[in-house]
């Protein structure tokens, strides 16, 4: 669609800057199937200043992955395709970019880093080789100069004895060594937004905490941002700045990073952080996802919603309202103007009177 002016664009404009390094604004990204039009990304707000972690958490299927391939257009297209919204990238409208821009852009500036490094590396090639042709791709720098950049990024991302890896195919390295080989080749563009999709979920928990460990260090060195794309809510407070809770297609929560775990306002987020095993309750949220084909009225999140009244069943998914400071949002009617947030707030129920509800008190499914 045409650019438009940010500031006109969403309900919730006020709370966001417009000097951002990216910002997301009622992005909606749909499918196109036999089966119907997959609302999968439907009114997405957020931005990404420059240096700073921004997660977007929400269980499967909430739209995490698909919002993030449509920062730099990866999703497959036909049948996907952005029916509206916008997203600037340091000012300029994806949108309107050309396909060279596109490639430009990613793997330039904005590159990802994925779940799966299996399915990213090339089997057939060295890994000295792929990270060479990355760094030739954007640099003017001979053979020897590449060689030697190949071997510095090894080093940053941990690799040790580096030049004598270079030889190395990818089958000769394990998954958490074969991360790090990615993220070193995500690092050969020098990019000013990494966007990682799960990136260590693949992983064991050591190898994990590594990793994550590894990419703090390399933002602080770089002054990268980050789009970390996580269900695990556990892995948002290692590493966000500040977090986006989705959930069947739109943003339920938004906020700094610490507010979010000590005031989650929104039902969905305080149901997910019910949920961290640390909680004990290892159920989930009782329910499942609402059809992104034919969504429902109201709050996407109604249905499984220990608050919900009947005009949560209304309408339109309700507007980012304010929740204690500017920066924090969430989209529920109990926080509209004269609303009452604490019945939220302060009830201790999230999701186990809703569980004791469906299983039944003493239950068979127990
Ligand atoms: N190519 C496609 N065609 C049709 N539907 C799609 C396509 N890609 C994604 N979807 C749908 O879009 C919705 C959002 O998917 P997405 O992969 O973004 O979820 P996610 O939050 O990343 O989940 P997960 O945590 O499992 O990775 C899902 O309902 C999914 O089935
Ligand atoms: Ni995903």
């Amino acid at each position: 669609m045409s650019k438009q002016p940010s500031q006109t664009i969403g309900t919730d404009e006020s709370t966001r800057s417009s000097n951002s390094l990216l910002s997301v604004s009622d992005l909606c990204t749909y499918f196109q199937t036999d089966e119907g039009v997959v609302k999968a990304v439907d009114g997405v707000s957020f931005d990404v200043q420059s240096g700073e972690t921004v997660a977007i958490v929400g269980e499967s299927g909430s739209g995490k992955t698909v919002t993030s391939e449509s920062i730099t257009r990866l999703f497959k297209s036909p049948p996907g395709f952005i029916p509206e919204g916008s997203i600037e990238f340091d000012g300029e409208e994806v949108n309107d970019m050309t396909v060279e821009e596109l490639r430009t852009l990613r793997g330039g500036r904005v590159s990802h880093i994925f779940q799966n490094p299996q399915g990213a590396l090339n089997p057939v090639y060295t890994i000295g080789w792929q990270l060479r042709e990355a760094i030739e791709l954007h640099q003017e720098v001979t053979k020897k100069e590449a060689n030697e950049k190949a071997i510095e990024l090894l080093t940053q991302v941990g690799i040790p004895e580096a030049s004598a890896r270079l030889g190395d195919y990818p089958h000769q390295l394990s998954g958490g060594m074969k991360q790090r080989v990615m993220i070193a080749i995500a690092l050969a563009c020098e990019p000013d937004l990494l966007i990682a999709d799960e990136p260590t979920t693949a992983l064991d928990v050591t190898i994990q905490a590594q990793i994550l460990k590894l990419l703090k260090s390399l933002q602080e060195e770089r002054d990268m941002a980050i789009l970390f794309i996580t269900h695990d809510l556990g892995v948002v407070a290692e590493v966000a700045d500040r977090v986006v809770v989705m959930y069947a297609g739109k943003v339920m929560e938004r906020g700094p990073v610490m507010e979010i775990f000590e005031t989650p306002s929104h039902p969905y987020t305080r149901a997910l952080l019910e949920c961290l095993p640390s909680k004990g309750n290892l159920g989930g949220i009782p329910g499942s996802l609402p059809s992104p084909i034919d969504p429902p009225d109201g709050c996407r999140f109604a249905s499984r919603c220990v608050f919900a009244q009947d005009e949560c069943l209304e309408g339109p998914q309700p507007p980012a309202y304010e929740a204690g400071t500017a920066d924090h949002v969430v989209s529920c009617i109990h926080y509209e103007p004269g609303g009452n947030p604490d019945i939220v707030l302060k009830s201790d129920a999230t999701v186990s009177a809703l569980d004791v509800d469906q299983m039944g008190v003493g239950g068979e499914n127990r």
